[in-house]
């Protein structure tokens, strides 16, 4: 058992997240924002990896007030869980993440996290083990849903939807696609990682709706299974 897994990300016409020096860029406008908050308030929790906190320090939380109150109103905490992927436990402790708002936080930490740096962090977070030296994303996310976690957003960045791509844990993809071009062979894109070399291990998706937006297009995909 493991949550629905959502994958949502802002590209670049060219497939960029951000820019060589992984400085956020800010490549969807208003009505993207708000979709994205949209999707927030709809699921149980929202995942980055550890370097998108180094490279963004993001809250995560919700934005609009009308979307905490509709989900109070049905007793649900005001922001989903928020739950950083992080074998060395490196968030810093005065991560926005960890103070903005009130809600549960998880830190998701490998066997080799120091303890030290685990214990800096125990007062803020929930500190969960899975896997020896990285973060083991399928036993993660069996960990989650036994916390009743159903449905997972996932933010980012690319090392992480790599992970989640290439382990068989994402059902759906929504992509907005700026008009801008970051460029540059170093800069982040959607999938990172390592990369696949065989054709028959491409996850192959199904597209269910392409959306003009703003100055872009809003893609939104499946995972075929
Ligand atoms: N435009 C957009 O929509 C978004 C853009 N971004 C951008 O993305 C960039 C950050 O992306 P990136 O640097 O790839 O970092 P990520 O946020 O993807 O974090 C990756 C890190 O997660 C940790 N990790 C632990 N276990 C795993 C695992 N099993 N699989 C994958 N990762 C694991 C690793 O660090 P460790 O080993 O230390 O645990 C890894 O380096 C920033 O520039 C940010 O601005 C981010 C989100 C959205
Ligand atoms: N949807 C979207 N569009 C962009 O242009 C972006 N740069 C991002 N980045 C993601 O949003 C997070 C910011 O979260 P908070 O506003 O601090 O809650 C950031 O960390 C990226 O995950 N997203």
């Amino acid at each position: 058992m493991r949550p629905y897994v959502i994958v949502n990300v802002a590209v670049s016409a060219d497939g960029k997240l951000s820019t060589r020096e992984r400085r956020q860029v800010k490549i969807s406008g208003k009505e993207d924002f708000d979709r994205v908050d949209e999707i927030k308030a709809g699921c149980d929790a929202i995942m980055v990896g550890i370097g998108t906190v180094l490279a963004d320090d993001p809250s995560l939380t919700i934005k609009s007030a009308d979307r905490i109150a509709e989900r109070v109103r049905n007793g649900k905490p005001e922001h989903p869980v928020r739950i950083v992927v992080d074998s060395q436990a490196r968030t810093p402790p005065d991560a926005k993440i960890l103070h903005k708002g009130p809600g549960l936080r998880i830190i998701a930490v490998s066997l080799a996290a120091p303890e030290e740096n685990i214990s800096a962090l125990k007062n803020h977070a929930e500190i969960i083990q899975a896997g020896e030296v990285t973060v083991d994303l399928p036993v993660l996310l069996t960990k989650l849903a036994e916390k009743g976690i159903k449905r997972l957003m996932v933010e980012g960045g690319g090392t992480l939807i790599w992970g989640m791509l290439s382990a068989g844990l994402v059902d759906e993809l929504t992509m907005f696609v700026g008009n801008i071009i970051i460029g540059g062979k170093d800069a982040p894109t959607l999938a990172d990682g390592t990369g696949y070399v065989l054709e028959s291990d491409f996850p192959v998706l199904e597209r269910m709706d392409v959306i003009p937006m703003e100055e872009g297009v809003l893609i939104h995909w499946k995972v075929r299974k």
